[in-house]
């Protein structure tokens, strides 16, 4: 996943667009990049592999002059870890635009060779966002004129999503124009945008998530619509229009059960409250089919598996312990790009409380289980603490195929649960039982929160693609990016962009 901001302000906006980041590094860990452009038309860049924190110095933020600007943190899905690939991406004609994309394009390689073919652009990375922006500003190309108007930006949008297929969603700028974000038809990843009253005017804001708003001051205004744009002129003025024929809000299941904040709203439910009710369901599952059960403690897996136990805990009226303790310096292991990073960082993450543990049959719970790099890890470090006997419960129902929009499980035989059975997973992690939630459960428990909601993403689970993706695709998925793939010498890309600054 990715965390996109874009925000046109009336005084400066490069600290804003910083601090928005840090609220969105949960979201990408890899690498992050700020562009801003001044009252001259001129751009500054800055992007690099690496946290936030690390990537912008006191001079970096200096040289982030201007009142409009986008940000993005990186976890990638496509192409390589190389900082050549970090955002926003840059491309020169039509106006000088740069974009910042949170999602994964499933038709990149058709799109790349039309766009060579048939456009005449070239594609200097293996990034399937450097084909986006390459695909809007092509769209964006024939309008008459110098003067760029609102309806011409809505129209390049339309083209955008009359070309491209998968998971989309953007804030892109247009140098001395304004900013830009939207969402795919399918609304599979989330953008919200809000604004905020300042002495100076109103200044507005597009991000992933609504915990970038509310920690900048900013009012929630509410989620674009799927297929929806807004364009905020470098004046302020903002535009909002519907650019899509058949938009169906999708959105991607696995957002509330691991990948947004808690304390963030996407599409109006309340991401906490919706892991809560995860919870209530999980537990009332468990005492419906164990109600014998002789569990002693429910043990949380930090950080994201918390709400869940807690409300598991109170629906079964079961002790609830912290037994992990997490190393606060030490990021999200399951957005870590190799295996052998993310086995070594679950140790290094989480050490168990003994006293915890010993003598007691415990239950562990957490959001998910997806490679099994960590219920592997944990379920031995709860025996290496005394338990007697440990089991193990998910949020989230076996993930058992790959994600195609913009989480990277792109090789099913790397997923702990393809191909077997709760009872061989179970096994596999050696857990002396495993529940898992059922499908129907985890989506009721979100949709709860906004019954509006008619579908979701949820191929993760099902294997059922809600847009056309192809056998062939899939196939070239797994092995382009499996993690054996990912460990080959990855090819220098020159970064044929703006001038970075270093
Ligand atoms: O089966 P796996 O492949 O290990 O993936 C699932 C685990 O990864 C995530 O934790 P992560 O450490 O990334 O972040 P968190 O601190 O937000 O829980 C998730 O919460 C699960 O604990
Ligand atoms: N996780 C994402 O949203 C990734 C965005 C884009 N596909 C990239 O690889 O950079
Ligand atoms: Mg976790």
């Amino acid at each position: 996943m990715c965390g996109i901001v874009g925000i046109v302000g009336c005084t400066p906006v490069n600290q804003a667009l910083y601090d928005a980041l840090l609220m969105l590094q949960h979201r990408g860990q890899d690498a992050a990049g700020i562009v801003t452009c001044d009252m001259d038309g001129h751009l500054h860049l800055r992007k690099d592999n690496g946290l936030v924190r690390d990537v912008f110095h006191e001079q970096h933020m200096r040289n982030l002059t201007g009142h409009m600007g986008i940000g993005h943190v990186r976890y990638p899905t496509a192409g390589s870890s190389s900082s050549a690939e970090a955002q926003p991406f840059y491309v020169n004609s039509p106006y000088g635009i740069t974009l910042g994309h949170n999602g994964n394009l499933t038709n990149a390689t058709d799109l790349k060779r039309e766009l060579f073919l048939q456009d005449r652009r070239h594609i200097n990375t293996e990034s399937d966002s450097e084909i986006l922006l390459n695909i809007l500003a092509q769209e964006m190309s024939p309008q008459d004129g110098l003067y760029l108007t609102p309806e011409d930006v809505f129209n390049a949008v339309s083209g955008v999503h009359h070309r491209c297929q998968g998971a989309y969603a953007v804030v892109a700028m247009i140098t001395g124009h304004g900013v830009l974000g939207f969402r795919d038809p399918l609304g599979i990843r989330p953008v919200i945008f809000g604004q905020r009253e300042t002495p100076e005017g109103t200044e507005t804001m597009v991000a992933s998530e609504s915990v970038a708003l509310d920690t900048l001051g900013f009012e929630l205004v509410r989620d674009l619509a799927p297929g929806e744009a807004i364009y905020i002129e470098a004046s302020g003025r903002v535009h909002t229009r519907q650019c899509a024929e058949n938009p169906v809000l999708s959105p991607c299941i696995f957002e509330y059960v691991y990948f947004s904040r808690p304390d963030s709203v996407i599409d109006d439910v309340f991401v906490h409250r919706a892991r809560m009710r995860m919870g209530t369901r999980l537990g009332k599952k468990i005492l419906r089919e164990w109600p014998d059960h002789d569990i002693d403690v429910i043990i949380p897996i930090p950080d994201t598996g918390r709400t869940v136990a807690i409300e598991m805990a109170h629906e079964m009226n079961l002790k609830y312990r912290e037994g992990f303790i997490k190393n606060r310096y030490i990021g999200r292991t399951f957005i870590m790009p190799g295996q052998t990073q993310r086995r070594r960082s679950v140790r290094q993450k989480l050490n168990a409380i003994g006293l915890e543990f010993k003598g007691k049959n415990v239950m562990l719970v957490d959001d998910s289980i997806v490679r099994g790099t960590t219920s592997r890890e944990i379920v031995m470090m709860a025996r290496e603490s005394g338990a007697k006997k440990v089991y193990f419960a998910s949020a989230a129902p076996p993930v058992r195929y790959p994600n195609v929009y913009g989480i990277d499980m792109p090789a099913a035989s790397e997923l702990i649960a393809h191909g077997r059975s709760a009872e061989e997973v179970c096994q596999a992690i050696a857990a002396d039982r495993l529940i898992y939630q059922d499908l129907e459960d985890l989506v009721g428990a979100v949709r709860k929160g906004n019954p509006r909601l008619e579908q979701f993403d949820c191929s993760v689970f099902t294997g059922e693609y809600i847009s056309q993706v192809t056998p062939d695709y899939l196939s070239h998925l797994e092995q382009r990016r499996n993690d054996l793939a990912k460990n080959r010498p990855e090819r220098a890309y020159a970064n044929l962009d703006l001038f970075n600054n270093a």
